[in-house]
């Protein structure tokens, strides 16, 4: 019987001048959790997303990254799904294929990409259940909080309306807790069909990286970061929702996105711990 786990809600903010000291930062970062996950465990379990998030992780699959990654321990996941076929331009398993996994040597028995051949549900139901059978061999390692899958690192883009995965503001999806993976036919952003972890699943992951660039979403992560104790609705803003039960949660942002929130002023790159 898992034991309930008091959130030490342990985050970090990274500054960076330029979308390249971010890309930079992030590979070293993935690169890091990677070898310790495969020193402690054998294996590195990571959810990805869509949005410009493949496109930053580009440098993983360059010098030196491309040596030094233990590519045969990864087990790549999907935090949420479009339904569409996966040639589709919406599909963020294609996005991920074609700008990363096509790039380097992760086998490709260990990327369990999501149905695009059933109805959602079916996807969904599925999906869990393979997720399921990962648990149960310890691939995927298994909270102690509340046994869900603890995945060693859940990737995530916030939107400038404050979504994550496909968790939108004020959809009952927020509410869950005990479905480890649902779908959605009501998306308020198109393709409307999608299938996404729960906010329980993410915020069991062992690190939880977000990242936000771009002066669209400055408002909705000042939002988050500066306010995030005073939203009375947090499903306004399903990033505010992101708690970590066990692990670190680490927000990476370009200066435009950052524009509204104190980063104690002075120019450069910055760490701060929130
Ligand atoms: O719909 C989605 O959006 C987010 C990123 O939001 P965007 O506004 O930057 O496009 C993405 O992370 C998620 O996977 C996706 O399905």
């Amino acid at each position: 019987m898992a034991a309930p786990c008091d959130s030490k809600n342990r985050r970090e903010l990274r500054i960076f001048e330029s979308l390249d000291d971010l890309a930079t930062d992030l590979a070293e970062y993935i690169a890091q959790l990677s070898e310790a996950s495969v020193k402690e465990r054998g294996f590195f379990t990571i959810a990805l997303t869509g949005g410009s998030l493949i496109s930053l992780i580009g440098k993983l699959c360059e010098a030196p990254y491309n040596r030094t990654v233990d590519w045969t321990k990864w087990y790549v996941f999907w935090v949420d799904e479009r339904a569409v076929a996966k040639n589709h331009v919406d599909s963020n398993y294609k996005l991920a294929k074609d700008g990363f996994l096509c790039k380097v040597p992760i086998l490709h028995s260990h990327i369990y990409s999501i149905n695009d051949n059933v109805t959602v549900k079916e996807a969904a139901g599925e999906y869990k259940f393979a997720i399921r059978q990962l648990v149960k061999l310890r691939t995927i390692d298994v909270s102690e909080c509340n046994d869900c899958p603890k995945f060693d690192l859940i990737l995530l883009e916030a939107g400038s309306d404050g979504h994550v995965a496909s968790l939108f503001p004020h959809h009952t999806t927020l509410e869950l807790k005990d479905e480890w993976v649902t779908f959605i036919t009501d998306s308020p952003e198109p393709p409307p069909e999608r299938i996404t972890f729960t906010l329980p699943v993410i915020n069991s992951a062992s690190n939880i990286a977000i990242l936000a660039t771009g002066g669209e979403k400055a408002m909705a992560v000042r939002a988050v970061i500066d306010l995030s104790a005073d939203i009375l609705d947090a499903s306004s803003l399903p990033a505010s929702m992101l708690n970590p039960l066990e692990g670190k949660l680490v927000w990476f942002l370009d200066r435009p996105a950052a524009a509204f929130i104190d980063t104690g002023g002075g120019g450069g790159d910055k760490q701060i711990v929130i």
